[in-house]
């Protein structure tokens, strides 16, 4: 993904990106899985419309947008059918994270997808309660998990997913927060609130998406119905001033996703995403990849791009990265052992 066109001080700067530790905290269960996963399961299920070659993925992953990319996420989650290809999926997501110095992920993961297409419920939990165990033993990458709700799948769907993130004989350990997912458009966020109460009183952290295919609107009845401690995407929240200081006051980051913004053509360019207001407005932004291979990206170069829109370097982007480990939902001595480990990093690459 680098320019090889680039200058050589841009070089340096991707090269400070790849070696960074990192903090990812939007990132889709299914939507990480890589070309080589995704074609080994198509092979796997003939059936499918998923294509087997990884060169006729990228044909297949361009999007006209929002709704043909869920159109074709949806096509992708009908190829994970067992609790052997949920745990293969998560461990090899793991392990792409890992190579790009990933040390902590909350990945994203909707339970009701899986458990309406017939896997078992235990083992699903299982699945990836095992892979999350092997992933940190043997990469060093902490995954933890985000239960979100199919908002377009109904409320019947949000039942399902308050159920299997609150019931203490199915909760997995990996789980920190709950989430909202799919279109926005039809899709009114304060009809959730009973499930996210529920959530947040089985002590489970906020963080819906909003404001990614919708106006300011959304972004507030997430704040002010979902309780949502990080909005994701928060996109339009560049259109209302109002919105823009409240979430800098209440220090309510931002998990932005710049890529996937133009892949399903949310925002016409990289040039028009509004990145920079958020940071001109005081808002807290974390960077984060969504679905990196579905949009052609991967976590190292939404940095780049950010660095670009924002015009950091190494300092700027060292202090992105520690946005995205106090944004966490780590706790504080894991959030000051990553930040010490930025920063040496940081101060190695920059000693004389
Ligand atoms: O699983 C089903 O049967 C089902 C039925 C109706 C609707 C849905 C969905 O809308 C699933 C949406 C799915 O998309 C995931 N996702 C991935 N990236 C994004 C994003 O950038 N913005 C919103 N949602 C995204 C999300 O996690 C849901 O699982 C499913
Ligand atoms: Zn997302």
């Amino acid at each position: 993904m680098t320019d090889h066109r680039d200058a050589p001080a841009v070089r340096d700067l991707h090269a400070f990106i790849a070696g960074l530790p990192k903090a990812e905290l939007h990132v889709h269960h299914v939507g990480s899985a890589s070309p080589r996963i995704v074609s080994e399961l198509a092979a796997r299920h003939p059936d499918s419309k998923v294509p087997t070659d990884p060169e006729a993925l990228v044909d297949y992953f361009t999007f006209t947008d929002f709704a043909h990319f869920i159109e074709v996420y949806l096509s992708v989650v009908d190829l994970i059918r067992t609790p052997e290809d949920v745990r293969l999926l998560t461990y090899e997501v793991a392990r792409d994270m890992a190579r790009q110095q990933v040390r902590y992920a909350e990945l994203t993961i909707t339970p009701f997808s899986s458990t309406r297409r017939g896997i078992d419920e235990r083992a699903f939990m299982d699945a990836i309660e095992d892979a999350r165990k092997a992933a940190e033993a043997e990469f060093g990458t902490v995954l933890r998990w985000c239960f979100d709700i199919p908002g377009e799948a109904g409320l019947e769907s949000a039942e399902e997913t308050a159920r299997l993130a609150t019931d203490d004989r199915l909760r997995p350990e990996g789980l920190v927060s709950f989430g909202l997912g799919g279109p926005e458009i039809g899709v009114p966020r304060p009809q959730f609130k009973p499930y996210f109460d529920r959530a947040i009183a089985a002590g489970l952290r906020s963080v819906p998406h909003a404001g990614e295919t919708t106006g300011p609107e959304t972004v507030w009845d997430a704040l002010n119905e979902l309780r949502a401690e990080r909005i994701g995407h928060g996109t339009s929240s560049a259109r209302d001033p109002k919105l823009l200081a409240h979430l800098a006051e209440h220090r309510i980051p931002l998990e932005v996703c710049p890529t996937s913004n133009i892949a399903t053509r949310a925002v016409r360019t990289l040039e028009e995403h509004p990145i920079k207001e958020f940071t001109r407005a005081g808002v807290i932004v974390t960077v984060n990849s969504d679905d990196p291979p579905m949009f052609g990206t991967d976590l190292n170069n939404e940095y780049a791009v950010a660095a670009r829109l924002l015009g950091l370097d190494e300092r700027g982007l060292a202090s992105l990265a520690g946005n995205g480990v106090e944004a966490s939902f780590l706790d504080d001595a894991g959030k000051a052992k990553l930040v010490a480990e930025i920063d040496a990093y940081t101060a190695a690459w920059l000693a004389p």
